[in-house]
């Protein structure tokens, strides 16, 4: 993983067929091109009707409202180490749920990684009861609300 600011430099070792996870919409964009860097599988973790077969899915809360995502039954096997990957970390609601959802189905979260994290939503402390790493290029501070 690559760091901003204080640019450190990760290199991975080639990780062929561990699963890459993406959430749509947005870590469709950043997930792929680094699954394919890696010589990861990416897996996509969808927004809830969109994939055509068996699903697992999980709920969350996010900052305005609640949705779900919904990963296919076998994209992911017990014991594959996994890394997530998003455009943005806000409350930290969806990486959550992505984590959740992985777990269930047996793969271990080994990291998480994302381009923006918004920390006045504290997503961050959110995840650290999952005990995982999180890697962040950007840090964005909320824009004051007009009156
Ligand atoms: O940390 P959180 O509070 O959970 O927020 C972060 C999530 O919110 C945005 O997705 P959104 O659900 O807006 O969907 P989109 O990618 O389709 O725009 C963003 O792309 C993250 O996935
Ligand atoms: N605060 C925020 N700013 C931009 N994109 C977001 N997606 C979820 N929360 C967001």
């Amino acid at each position: 993983m690559i760091q901003g600011q204080n640019v450190s430099v990760k290199m991975y070792p080639p990780v062929q067929h561990q699963p890459e996870p993406g959430i749509e919409a947005r870590g469709f964009i950043f997930g792929p091109p680094i699954a394919l860097a890696i010589g990861a599988k990416f897996v996509p973790l969808r927004k809830p009707k969109k994939l055509p077969g068996e699903v697992i899915s999980e709920k969350y809360i996010l900052e305005y409202g609640s949705d779900c995502i919904e990963m296919h039954v076998g994209a992911v096997k017990s014991g594959d180490r996994a890394l997530v990957v998003d455009d943005l970390i806000a409350t930290g609601g969806t990486l959550c749920a992505a984590m959740n959802l992985l777990e269930r189905a047996g793969a271990e979260v080994v990291e998480c990684a994302c381009v923006i994290e918004v920390p006045d939503l504290k997503g961050r402390e959110r995840l650290r009861s999952h005990g995982k790493p999180l890697y962040v290029l950007v840090e964005s501070q909320l824009e004051p609300t007009l009156p």
